[in-house]
């Protein structure tokens, strides 16, 4: 559904280059859920214009739906759905009348185009606010309808970019719920960015991270966080000293990378903890070390990033790539780009464990 070579995109502003994106290689099969997920800056927009035909690419290839996205693009537009980070409805009209000449737009017969609108407001549950106009509707009912405005022409693929960013957790959920029935009930190849850790987590079956204009990863989410995070175990020591005795006992076992301490609490990285608690516990009392606490916990995909980066994915917000070096060369001209303020959720620090057993 996606195959995109080398796809790479340069900036020039203020006669300075930006490497927004730098030669990605990507391949989405029908049907899948993907999460884009990357820090402000990292280059998801840029990879979805690019593969969404708002963007010529400075260099690489690209096929979406079948087309071409440079020899093609309205082949691939009429394949595609794209929902923006900005609102997409205007005030002219009201909803449903919106989404009559989205479908118009499409070059769909007036009577079709009346019947999609009401398809898709069924399909978001919007058939409440359709003589609205979108000006008088709440953040996540403009969420909808602007998933709806992507659906109109019934695409095999939509795009999202971050749909879900602004809003609050129900209506979060609430836009979960119709991505995740929109895919079951119809098969449609979603491609979403996201800034939200969890929901990639969670409601993804694949994710493929961005960073500084790269995919440095690209799996499930479990995959991902075993063979590059590992499970984290934390032990709160009796004081201080018990403390320092009982990392150098996990740094045998995990490395000095694996194990950090604070206070009298030490964290410690492994592959599976439940299996290795136990016998590390075993080991801390045989050494007469005083334990008063012991928990672990599974990896977060922040844990994947700083495994792969050294950062976590909040420290890299807003730190963008930055220009390349050197005056400005022959990419297009373009305005800065306005970043909106995003949340995200935090892990901590440490690096993949790498053995199991203290013995
Ligand atoms: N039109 C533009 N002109 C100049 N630089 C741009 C333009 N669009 C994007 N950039 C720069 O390219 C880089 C990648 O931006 P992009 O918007 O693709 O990142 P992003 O991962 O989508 O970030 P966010 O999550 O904040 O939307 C950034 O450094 C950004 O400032």
């Amino acid at each position: 559904m996606i195959h995109a070579r080398g796809l790479t995109r340069r900036f020039t502003a203020r006669r300075r280059t930006v490497e927004a994106v730098r030669g990605i290689d990507l391949d989405v099969e029908p049907g899948q859920l993907v999460a884009f997920l990357g820090p402000n800056g990292a280059g998801k927009s840029t990879s979805l214009r690019m593969l969404t035909t708002l963007l010529p690419p400075t260099s690489g290839t690209a096929t979406v739906a079948g087309r071409d996205v440079v020899s093609d693009p309205a082949g691939v537009r009429a394949r595609i759905g794209y929902v923006g980070q900005r609102n997409s409805a205007g005030e002219s009209f009201r909803v449903r009348d919106e989404l009559v000449t989205q479908g118009r737009c499409y070059g769909l017969p007036v009577p079709v185009a009346r019947r999609r609108a009401d398809e898709v407001l069924g399909m978001l549950e919007l058939e409440a606010l359709a003589d609205r106009r979108p000006g008088t509707l709440s953040g996540g009912q403009r969420r909808r309808l602007d998933i709806a405005l992507g659906l109109v022409h019934r695409p095999e693929l939509l795009f999202m970019d971050e749909p879900t960013t602004g809003l609050d957790p129900r209506g979060r959920a609430d836009i979960w719920r119709h991505i995740l029935r929109l895919r079951a009930e119809h098969g449609t190849t979603l491609f979403m960015s996201t800034h939200y850790l969890e929901e990639a987590d969670s409601m993804a079956e694949r994710v493929v991270i961005i960073d500084r204009g790269r995919i440095i990863a690209d799996g499930t989410a479990e995959k991902l966080k075993s063979d590059l995070a590992g499970d984290r175990i934390t032990v709160t020591c009796a004081s201080e000293q018990d403390a320092a005795r009982a990392a150098v006992t996990a740094e045998r076992v995990a490395g000095p990378e694996g194990v950090g301490v604070s206070g009298t609490a030490v964290e410690i990285r492994v592959p599976h903890a439940a299996v290795a608690l136990p016998a590390y516990l075993r080991t801390l009392e045989e050494a007469g070390v005083r334990v008063a606490a012991a928990e672990t916990a599974r990896p977060t995909l922040d844990d994947v990033f700083l495994a792969l980066t050294g950062r976590t994915l909040l420290e890299s917000d807003d730190a963008g790539h930055g220009p390349t070096a050197g005056p400005a060369g022959s990419a297009d001209q373009d305005g800065p780009k306005d970043h909106q303020d995003h949340q995200d959720q935090n892990g901590r620090d440490g690096r993949d464990g790498r053995k199991e057993g203290w013995a």
